[in-house]
């Protein structure tokens, strides 16, 4: 029943036609709008989308202050937001950034999944599972423009991209950190890991919780190039240009047959995953462990 009800709502949500968003914000155009003439700007408060229809190319920025964490309307609104992009034969390419200073992505929001009904764990965890999925077989070339720190789930969104351009900044750690969480990353994390550092790298990084910082984060190839921080943009766009040089549907059936096997795998079984994922985080032992961890976020300041 719980997973009906997820289901039905992120159905609803994604079938909701785009004008009809809540928060929708007007589209705009020119100069004023963030970008140079013919630049639109689209999307919802928490999710931007800046266009740029004469190059093709679109950027998504995540603007959910202070930590740009993944709660449930972020991760919907970001699905809407791809699958328009997608849909809209313009676009080729968009690059995934923050609108955050310092902080790409804190990852999954914990309030989502602490102290709360199993019917919104479900919810929440198909969202995520979405988001994955449609970023993973994007057709679109899909760059990560990382200009913050990025743990866990901010670390999945980009590995979930085509290619990593990090900000060179000590405290732009990235990568998959759930064991210092007293959590455990999912199998799907865990091969969108693998297949991006391999096997014994991931191994190590997992099970450490390890947060790389830059050059590390290179040495290990969690991210494919560091540049300074005021040139993560354009880079990600030079990257772009090139990624575009390629016939797109040369590109898109090499991507397919890359990650569609690892796809398939949390296709077949998404809704054992949301069970397993419900069993996982109503345990007594993991609730603690997540109040514990957000109690001394919350105590940091104090
Ligand atoms: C089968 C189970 C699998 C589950 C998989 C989970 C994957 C995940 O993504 S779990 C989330 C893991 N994320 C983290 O470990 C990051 C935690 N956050 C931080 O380390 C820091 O916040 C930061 C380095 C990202 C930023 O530091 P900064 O000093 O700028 O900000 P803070 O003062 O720490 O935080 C401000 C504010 O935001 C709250 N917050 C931080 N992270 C999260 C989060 N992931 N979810 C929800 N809320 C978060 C933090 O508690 C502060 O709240 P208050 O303003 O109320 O004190």
């Amino acid at each position: 029943m719980a997973l009906m009800v997820g289901a039905r709502v992120l159905a609803r949500n994604l079938l909701r036609p785009w004008s009809r968003l809540p928060d929708a914000v007007p589209g705009r155009t020119g100069p004023a709008a963030g970008g140079g003439d013919g630049v639109r700007c689209f999307g919802s408060p928490r999710v931007l989308v800046e266009t740029d229809p004469a190059k093709g190319v679109a950027v998504i920025k995540l603007k959910n202050p202070p930590v740009n964490s993944l709660s449930l309307e972020v991760l919907t609104e970001f699905v809407i937001s791809l699958e328009k992009l997608e849909n809209d034969k313009t676009f080729r390419g968009v690059i995934v950034t923050s609108d955050c200073p310092g902080i790409f992505s804190a990852g999954l929001d914990l309030t989502e999944m602490c102290g709360k009904s199993q019917a919104h764990y479900a919810e929440y965890w198909r969202a995520v599972q979405e988001l994955w999925l449609r970023l993973y077989l994007s057709n679109l070339v899909v760059i990560a423009a990382i200009n913050g720190v990025s743990p866990a789930g901010g670390c999945l969104i980009s590995l979930t991209c085509d290619y990593r351009v990090l900000a060179d900044n000590p405290k732009y750690s990235i990568g998959l950190n759930e064991t210092l969480l007293g959590i455990v990353a999912p199998s799907w994390f865990k091969d969108t890991l693998v297949n991006t550092v391999g096997h014994r790298t991931a191994e190590r990084a997992l099970q450490l919780g390890l947060l790389f910082p830059p050059a590390e984060a290179l040495r290990v190839g969690i991210v494919d190039q560091v540049v300074p921080e005021d040139q993560v943009h354009s880079a990600a766009l030079s990257v772009m240009a090139r990624w575009l040089a390629i016939p797109d549907h040369a590109r898109q059936l090499t991507k397919n047959l890359m990650r569609k096997p690892t796809a398939d795998r949390l296709v077949k079984q998404r809704d054992a995953d949301i069970q397993y994922f419900l069993q996982f985080i109503s345990r007594d032992s993991i609730q603690k462990s997540l109040r514990v961890y957000l109690d001394k976020l919350r105590q940091k300041k104090g």
